[in-house]
């Protein structure tokens, strides 16, 4: 097994983010997690781009001791001059010095010959290598550079004392098989490349950072440079954690590990998106919201039976607490039985049905079923009461300048359909005297109270109803749950009214017996 180390560049090609500017306290805070995390290399930021960027580097060079901090520098005497000020007092220090290589960069942008190429980046390593052990030389445009010359300018750094090599695909143009063949061709062509740890440095313009990486390993690539979540100039760079648990799931494949802590994944994942405000999709790889959740029905079935039939990482190995089986459209009765277990319900076959029926039409009326509203949905049927009247329709005419006017139709036990319409002063006071027409009872509304149980624009509403007859010798409550408040007030008073015309026939039923 070959241990790839991480080289982790979130502080400074991550802050390259368009958008993204952290304080130096906000990239210390970073720069400890990435410890934790167990990143090799911390590139903490680039010491000549401005002061602030220099003291930033410092405060985190005198205090992570476990990981080795970074600095960058252009293949300038005076930026390499900057980088040694910002990490002289670091416990491990690395100078990350970079210069272009492709056709494109050394005409328009350099202005610099291939020999001139040469020769700067040669002097930036010797004058880095009188101040640090470690240094690194960049490639930059690496992918894009002719073949024969990169394996030049590779030979000419490596004799300069560049310990590190690094080729990067900085437009994200390259192939994984591209770019694989130039490390191969690399280990094939520069002589003592044996004593110097390839690199790899992916941007993701073509989605194809992380395959680019991962074909880099595969050709011998021992260090891989990354972001957390993927941050970066453009389109971004490969993400660790995408790159480290491809190497974890794959080892049967890629004959390779790091030495990082993946459990401290999703905790580092949230604070980097917390504090450079790059919010991550749902359904980002590893550590997007969804990357262990699981909505349809036969994936909840699966899943429920044996895990490993639909997912291929553990949640607990990135430090997520558990897969989440969301429930919605999609599911079946697995899953929502399964829900019920966990919220404590153990329903006989028939009322499962029952309540999954229930499940599905409130699913088609709201967008997320929360635990709140299965449980609301349940409860609303605990109440085991012989229905005397069952809603089948309200029908509401309302308008601020004009009488409210609610039509009712039910269904009687004995099948018989029964319709009435009534006048109120207000849209509940309508429809509650309309069932008072249809029921024909008599009964006073005592007390009724409306509570939001879950949240959201489609939340449900529950509604409370406290009835009496008979000069309050009777009193019932009653109760109704719907996405609609006037539905949820209808229900809740005829289930009051159920209960009364039941509790009435028990009390028959006692004086015959
Ligand atoms: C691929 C990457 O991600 S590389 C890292 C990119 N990151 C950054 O650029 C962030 C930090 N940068 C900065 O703060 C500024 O660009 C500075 C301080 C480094 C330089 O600022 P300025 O001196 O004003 O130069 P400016 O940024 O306008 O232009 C860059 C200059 O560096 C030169 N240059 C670019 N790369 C290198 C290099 N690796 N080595 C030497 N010179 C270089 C350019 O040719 C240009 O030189 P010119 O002014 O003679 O034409
Ligand atoms: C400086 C180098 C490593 C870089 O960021 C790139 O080429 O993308």
């Amino acid at each position: 097994m070959r241990t790839i180390e991480i080289f982790d560049t979130t502080l400074r090609d991550g802050e390259q983010s368009p958008g993204v500017n952290l304080s130096t306290n906000e990239k210390m805070e970073i720069a400890l997690q990435l410890e934790r995390l167990g990143v090799n290399r911390i590139e903490a930021g680039f010491a000549a781009a401005s002061p602030g960027d220099l003291q930033s580097i410092r405060n985190i060079a005198k205090r992570v001791k476990n990981s080795t901090i970074v600095s960058l520098s252009r293949a300038r005497l005076q930026d390499i001059d900057k980088a040694w000020e910002a990490l002289r007092d670091a416990e491990s220090a690395c100078l990350h010095t970079f210069l272009a290589t492709s056709p494109i960069h050394r005409k328009y942008k350099l202005n610099m010959t291939k020999e001139q190429v040469i020769e700067n980046a040669v002097a930036a390593v010797k004058h880095a290598r009188k101040y640090f052990d470690l240094v690194e030389f960049s490639c930059e445009d690496g992918s894009r550079t002719e073949l024969p010359y990169l394996i030049e300018v590779v030979q000419a750094v490596v004799d300069a004392g560049a310990r590190i090599v690094n080729i990067p695909d900085t437009v994200g143009y390259t192939t994984p098989a591209e770019y694989g063949n130039i490390f191969t061709q690399l280990q094939n062509n520069v002589r003592g490349i044996e004593n110097v740890r390839l690199s790899c440095h992916c941007h993701n313009d073509l989605g194809m950072a992380v395959a680019n990486t991962l074909a880099a390993i595969e050709a011998g690539a021992t260090q891989v440079e990354g972001t957390i979540n993927g941050i970066g100039e453009r389109a971004g760079n490969a993400a660790l954690e995408e790159v480290a648990l491809a190497i974890d799931t794959r080892k049967d494949f890629y004959q390779a590990t790091t030495n990082l802590k993946l459990e401290e994944i999703a905790r580092t994942s949230k604070l980097v998106s917390r504090l450079t405000g790059m919010f991550v999709p749902g359904n980002k790889a590893v550590v997007g919201a969804n990357a262990f959740a699981h909505q349809s029905g036969i994936h909840q079935d699966g899943m429920l039976k044996e895990s490993s039939t639909y997912e291929i990482i553990r949640p607990e190995r990135v430090g997520v607490k558990a897969t989440r089986l969301v429930l919605g459209k999609l599911s079946g009765r697995a899953a929502f039985k399964d829900r019920l277990v966990e919220l404590g319900y153990e329903l006989g076959q028939e009322e499962l049905n029952e309540a999954f029926t229930r499940f599905k039409d409130l699913c088609d009326r709201k967008k997320d079923v929360s635990d709140e509203d299965i449980v609301a949905l349940i409860d609303s049927k605990l109440v085991d009461v012989p229905e005397a009247y069952i809603l089948e329709n309200i029908q509401l005419s309302y308008g601020n300048n004009s009488v409210p006017t609610a039509s009712i139709r039910v269904r009687t036990a004995a099948g018989e359909v029964l319709e009435e319409a009534a006048c109120g002063n207000g849209s509940v006071d309508s429809i509650y005297k309309a069932i008072d027409r249809v029921t024909n009872e008599d009964v006073v509304l005592e007390d009724y109270k409306i509570v939001s149980i879950t949240h959201g624009k489609d939340a449900l509403g529950e509604v409370y109803v406290r009835l009496s007859q008979e000069n309050g010798e009777r009193t019932v409550q009653g109760r109704g749950v719907s996405t609609d408040i006037l539905e949820a007030s209808a229900k809740a008073y005829l289930g009051a009214l159920n209960k009364l015309i039941a509790r009435r026939s028990d009390a028959v039923e006692e004086v015959v017996m």
